[in-house]
């Protein structure tokens, strides 16, 4: 377990701001970006593509680094630790649900649910691993590699691995786009499972669908908050994208 302030929100992002700078020119992909992300809480980002979703992922996990504002995890403010101290804190406080370079491939289901522990230092309790894989009905594949695993499999095995670990935020990017819906729905379903057990999820998704599954949709246009949903269906939230897709 990390330390953290029990009152202080899971994530925290205050007037975050990215610039990326080239020779072609600046381009402020997040301007003044600030929100709370409380405790035991879903949220969903939206936006056309461009608007800064992927950068604000990116900077909320502490993968890349904001021009300006803070960032803080569970009270703990990322701009505070050092590269080692930051990455050996995104173990233990993070989790993340991407398409990619989230399990390795050399290991087992068993063995990427436990990396982050062992990474750690911490004692693996092999049961509650093969409990979280149980949890995500993946008991029987413990043994497999996630190249003999499918798509769905493979988020299953993430989310085993945020079950087994507890973090204090689940990060999660497109969880479902290369997924069939049914398989969709199960990896959203277990995510809205964490959350109800007091974890964290912020996913970003271009799917409606998906997005109706959190608590709160964010909506993103260059760089900014434009809009905002509480527990809204499917249909509302693909009206509001539309809109903000209109040219
Ligand atoms: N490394 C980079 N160098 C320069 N510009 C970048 C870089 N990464 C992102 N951008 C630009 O920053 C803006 C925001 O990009 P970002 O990837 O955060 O958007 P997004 O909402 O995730 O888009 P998408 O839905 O297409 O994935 C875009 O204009 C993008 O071209």
């Amino acid at each position: 377990m990390t330390t953290q302030t029990l009152a202080a929100p899971a994530v925290a992002l205050e007037s975050v701001t990215r610039t990326y700078r080239s020779r072609a020119g600046s381009v402020h992909a997040l301007r003044g970006f600030t929100h709370a992300f409380a405790r035991g809480t879903f949220t969903a980002i939206m936006g056309p593509s461009g608007s800064g979703k992927s950068t604000l992922l990116h900077l909320a996990a502490g993968l890349d680094r904001p021009d300006h504002g803070r960032v803080t995890i569970g009270g703990t403010a990322l701009d505070s630790l050092g590269e080692t101290a930051l990455t050996k804190f995104r173990r233990t406080s993070m989790a993340f649900v991407f398409q990619s370079y989230n399990l390795l491939d050399a290991l087992t289901a068993f063995d990427n649910v436990a990396l982050p522990a062992r990474l750690a230092g911490v004692h693996v309790d092999k049961a509650a691993v093969t409990d979280a894989l149980h949890r995500v009905g993946l008991r029987d594949l413990a043994r497999r590699r996630p190249p003999e695993l499918s798509g769905g499999q493979q988020q299953r095995v993430a989310i085993a691995r945020a079950l087994y670990g507890r973090p204090n935020v689940v990060f999660a990017d497109e969880p479902t786009g290369a997924l069939d819906r049914n398989t969709g729905r199960e990896v959203l379903a277990l995510l809205r499972a964490l959350a109800d057990d007091e974890q964290t999820v912020v996913m970003v998704t271009h799917d409606p669908l998906a997005a109706s599954y959190a608590d709160e949709t964010l909506f993103l246009a260059d760089g900014q908050v434009v809009g905002r949903l509480h527990h809204a269906d499917a249909a509302t939230i693909a009206a509001r994208m539309n809109d903000l897709e209109r040219p």
